[in-house]
Formats: structure tokens, sequence, C-alpha cells
């Protein structure tokens, strides 16, 4: 009896890498709520955590991990470098080098799953993608390190799934999270709106993208962690996690700016003379690195996402964890625009 209580317990005590992130932190609270007691491991600071463990260090650094780890059965890595960065060699580290010493501490400390938060961009190269499913290739010209990385990382966890050794791994492929305290998505897309530079649509406005709320993606990590078991069929595969509503890319920006008291986009723009531009531009900033530091707005990989299809679909989740989104598209934007009072035209 007393064993069985230990089991119970231990089953309960997960770890959460990156977990003061935006993600990270939703997933830290909605833990929390279903009774799992929370370690969290991160190079920042705790943002106010209540009833964590917190542990702050760098993901790369093995004997920092380990503290975190002790007497945890289930961990979620959910730390990256930020996407927009261009910093290569951070990422090549922090995603690459760090996972794998991730995946080394996990199997030191006892650990017996592992969910790692990887990314539907990882077979996207800036082309169409309609429904695309798990099976598509790997990208093999990702749009950019971020993406590259991303993918080595999630090849490196899949390949650690081992039944044998009693160490499971899964990978959740979210693509495009927004929500309450995002630091990318709204901000970005206020800060261009405030220096008008949201006034026009890149390409026919009519393509269609993932926006995945991040209710959403926190209940898709739960479920893969609570099935991901010996015998259950998603053991070392990964998965899509999507809001399932495909949205025209520019009618969702649209919204969130116009809920927040700016305009709408307008005027279009040919798709083909944007991503030139960007890249130019993308170009000049490189060359200018040593005098001067400027940051493009439209990047090419921004560029990219904004004129393309790139939505998913999530039938493998939905058949293998049953996997269903708890928030409409709707809704999540309704709680988004509210979250951001700050960011409201004139505030
Ligand atoms: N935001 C999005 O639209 C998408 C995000 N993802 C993935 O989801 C995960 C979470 O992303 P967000 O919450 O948006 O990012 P975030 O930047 O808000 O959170 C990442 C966290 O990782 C921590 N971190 C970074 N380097 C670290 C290191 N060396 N050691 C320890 N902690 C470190 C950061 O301090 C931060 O708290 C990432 O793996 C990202 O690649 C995937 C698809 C879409
Ligand atoms: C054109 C423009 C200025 C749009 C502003 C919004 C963008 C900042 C977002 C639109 C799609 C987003 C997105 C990501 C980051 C933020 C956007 C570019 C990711 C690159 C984040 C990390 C991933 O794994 C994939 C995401 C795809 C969509």
């Amino acid at each position: 009896m007393l064993c069985f209580l230990h089991l119970k317990q231990r089953n309960k005590r997960c770890a959460v890498i990156g977990g003061c992130g935006f993600l990270g932190t939703h997933l830290v609270e909605k833990l929390l709520d279903r009774g799992y007691s929370v370690s969290v491991f991160d190079i920042l600071q705790s943002r106010e955590l209540p009833v964590v463990n917190f542990h702050q260090g760098d993901l790369c650094d093995k004997q920092a991990l380990l503290p975190a780890l002790k007497d945890v059965s289930l961990v979620f890595h959910c730390a990256s470098p930020p996407p927009g960065s261009d910093n290569c060699a951070l990422f090549e580290r922090v995603n690459i080098q760090g996972t794998r010493t991730v995946i080394q501490a996990c199997i030191e400390a006892g650990v017996e799953r592992l969910v790692l938060t990887s990314s539907a961009s990882v077979v996207f190269e800036g082309k169409d993608i309609k429904n695309g499913r798990e099976d598509l290739p790997y990208a093999k010209k990702p749009i950019d390190y971020y993406t590259q990385t991303k993918i080595e990382q999630e090849k490196l966890v899949l390949r650690a799934c081992d039944k044998e050794k009693g160490f499971l791994t899964v990978a959740i492929r979210p693509h495009g999270i927004f929500g309450p305290r995002d630091p990318q998505l709204v901000p970005i897309l206020v800060d261009s709106a405030r220096c008008g530079k949201m006034k026009f649509i890149i390409g026919d406005g009519t393509n269609l993208v993932d926006f995945t709320f991040v209710e959403n993606v926190v209940h898709g990590h739960i479920l893969a962690a609570e099935r991901l078991k010996p015998d259950s069929p998603i053991c070392g595969k990964p998965y899509n996690i999507t809001n399932d509503e495909p949205v025209r890319f520019w009618d969702f920006m649209s919204e969130v700016l116009v809920g927040l008291g700016y305009a709408a986009p307008r005027y279009h723009l040919p798709y083909i003379l944007v991503y030139g531009l960007a890249l130019l531009l993308w170009l000049l900033a490189l060359i200018l690195r040593p005098l001067m530091s400027f940051k493009p707005t439209f990047t090419p990989m921004r560029v990219a996402l904004a004129g393309t299809h790139h939505y998913y679909s999530c039938e493998r989740a939905k058949e293998d964890m049953g996997y269903k989104p708890v928030v409409s598209l709707k809704e999540g934007l309704t709680c988004t625009v509210q979250s951001y009072p700050h960011l409201r035209q004139g505030a």
C-alpha cells in the first residue's frame, strides 16, 4: 500500500524546463491545478510562480539540472532561445547540445518520461503546406537557424525513446502559439502598427494558417504526458497540436489589431516583392553588423510565414491521445485581446 502511494506521488512529480517562459508558465499553472508537484528550471529568475520548487540555471549545465530532476518521473522541455534571435551559436548550444544534456540528465536522474515542445515548422521550407501531417519529411532547407536546430532537437529526443530502459519520449509540435503574456505575436504586431508598418497585406491575403491558443497547447502536452506508457502508440513520435481551425493569416492579424483599436491592414503588396526586399534588408543588416545594428521587422522568415499557407492536421493526436482543442479560436482571441490593455491604441 505504502509502495503504491509512493509510486502515485512520484508519477505526479514533474519538472518544467523553460517554466518561466510564455508556454512554460501556462503549463506550470495547469499542472498545479491538476495536483502535480512541479519543479521549474529556467535561466531566468522566477516570475512569481507560486508553489513550485524553483531552480535557476542553464540547461546546458548537467550539474545545475540534476537537483531539479531529483525524484521526478516526468519532464517537460519547453526551453529555447527566442526564434527572432540571430545568434546561431546560441541556438546550436541550447537547442542541440543543451537537449543532449537534458536527455543525459533525465536518464541519470531516473526520469521515466520526457515531453519535448518541438514545432510544426520543422517541416516548413517557406512553401505552402496544407493540412500537413507528421509524416512529411523534415525541412531540407529550413527557413532559419531556429527551425534547423528545432529539427535536430526533435530527432535527438525521439531517438532517445527506449522502452527497454524505461525511458519514454514524445514531441509536441504546436504552431503559432498565442494567448495572454505572449511576448512575441501581439507585442510585435502592435509595435509594427504603432510604427505605421501594418497597413499592408502581403500577397492576396487568402493564405490559411494555424494559430493555437496557449491552453490548447498545454492540454496537448498534458495528454501526451499522461498517455506516455510502454504499450502506448505515442512513444517516440511527434504530434501536431493546433486549434484545428485554420484561419486566413491576415484576418487573424486584423482581428487582433482591430480588437486593440488599430486599423486593419488594407493595401496589397506582391509576395515576391516583399520577400525580395526582406532578403535585401537582412543581407544589409548582416553586412553592416560590425558598424551598426538594426533589426528589420519584416524578416524573410516572417514574410514567408505571413504570405504562404501553413496549416497542419492534428488527426494523429486525435486518434492516439483523444486530443480535442479545449478553447475555440474565437474565445482564445477575445481572451488574448482583453489581456493586453496596456497595448491598446492610446493607452
Ligand atoms: N511561441 C510559439 O509560437 C511557438 C513556440 N514553440 C516552442 O515552444 C517552446 C516555448 O516557447 P515560448 O514559451 O514561446 O518561448 P519563451 O521564450 O517565452 O520561453 C522559453 C523559456 O526558455 C528559457 N530558456 C532559454 N534558454 C535557456 C537555457 N539555456 N536554460 C534554461 N532555460 C532557458 C527562457 O528563459 C524562457 O523562460 C519553445 O521550445 C519554442 O521553440 C513551438 C512552436 C510555436
Ligand atoms: C508580418 C508580421 C510583422 C507579423 C507579426 C506577427 C509575427 C510576429 C508572428 C506571426 C506568425 C508567428 C509565428 C512565430 C513567431 C511569431 C510570428 C512570426 C513562430 C516562428 C514561433 C516559433 C515557431 O516554432 C513557429 C512560429 C510560426 C508562427
